[in-house]
């Protein structure tokens, strides 16, 4: 018996222009559905239009970006359907922390340098629930923390206390606080060490799994996105040419443009490469050749 799965995310005819000397046509025409706790992986080369599309859903892209067509919409687990595109200023900024919340790669360099985790951790909770006591902001700040694998005593700290994955941490953890039902994360782990590359993704599957979040997840690294995401949407210059269960596209892919994608990566087609999907970022899980470097990232000063 086949579940019902229930959209979270309906993009409908997305188009994105860059309105530059020359106008890009950046995101084409996309419609994709994300559905309900399922983790949507977005691949495709460098400049394909992942970002754009995720500041497009996201409603973050500024100027010379602009959305020339299409709309989202947003389909909340309370019963409502909500158009995106209908949304401005407060409501838009509430919204987004409460019901979709980004992680970008570079996001751990965001941290405000002179406040300390808790401060910036509480605050999200004293802008969107105002309601809070004080001790129920400072307990939820622990327990989110630790939920990321992240020691609750370090809420006293300051970000340049602690290492780089601790720091992304953390904005993971900003993230899920108000318990979105969407999380677009756009090379989250890139910049960090790979072993602590896997123990965060490890962490992200196993949170939307207790969460129920829906994860629209982009990354260059194909074998990577093999291994987390339950479908995956191919990207070439702005428009999705091939979407599919990960484990589908990986064995039968239909695009020629998916298949020289899949054969770029070494890994998955060269000698060593008979790529194993375990479904999840187990312990015996092998990533091939990610697995050697040493953990130095967690060292926090
Ligand atoms: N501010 C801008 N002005 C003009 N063109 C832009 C701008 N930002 C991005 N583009 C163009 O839009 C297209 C899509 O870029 P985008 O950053 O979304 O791709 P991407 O797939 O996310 O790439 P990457 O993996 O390198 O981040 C590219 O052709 C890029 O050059």
């Amino acid at each position: 018996m086949t579940a019902v799965r229930h959209p979270v995310l309906t993009i409908e005819n997305l188009s994105i222009d860059y309105l530059a000397e020359t106008t890009v046509e950046a995101v084409q025409d996309v419609s994709l559905t994300l559905y309900r706790g399922e983790i949507l992986g977005l691949a495709g080369e460098s400049g394909c239009g992942k970002s754009t599309l995720a500041y497009g859903i996201t409603r973050l892209l500024k100027p010379p970006a602009f959305i020339t067509g299409g709309r989202v919409l947003f389909s909340s687990r309370e019963g409502y359907d909500l158009d995106l595109s209908e949304l401005s200023g407060d409501d838009l900024r509430a919204f987004r922390w409460d019901k979709i919340a980004m992680v970008f790669q570079g996001a751990m360099n965001s941290l405000n340098p002179v406040l300390r985790i808790s401060e910036q951790l509480e605050d999200v909770f004293s802008t969107h629930r105002p309601g809070m006591t004080k001790a129920e902001r400072r307990r939820r700040c622990g327990e989110l923390l630790e939920r990321v694998g992240v020691d609750r005593d370090r809420l006293r700290a300051y970000p340049h206390e602690l290492s780089g994955g601790m720091r992304q941490r953390v904005m993971i953890a900003m993230a899920l606080a108000l318990e979105p039902q969407v999380l677009v994360m756009d090379e989250p782990t890139t910049a960090l060490d790979v072993v602590v590359q896997r123990e965060i993704l490890q962490e992200i599957t196993e949170l939307r799994s207790e969460l129920g979040f829906a994860v629209i997840f982009i990354t260059h690294d194909l074998p990577l996105l093999l291994e987390i995401s339950d479908r995956i949407a191919v990207m070439r210059a702005g428009r999705i040419v091939e979407l599919d269960a990960a484990p589908v596209l990986y064995t039968q892919p239909k695009h020629p443009y998916t298949r020289r994608l899949l054969s770029s990566f070494p890994s998955l087609t060269g000698a060593r490469g008979d790529f194993v999907r375990t479904g999840s970022l187990g312990a015996d899980t092998s990533l091939e050749e990610t697995t050697q470097t040493p953990a130095t990232e967690e060292v926090a000063s």
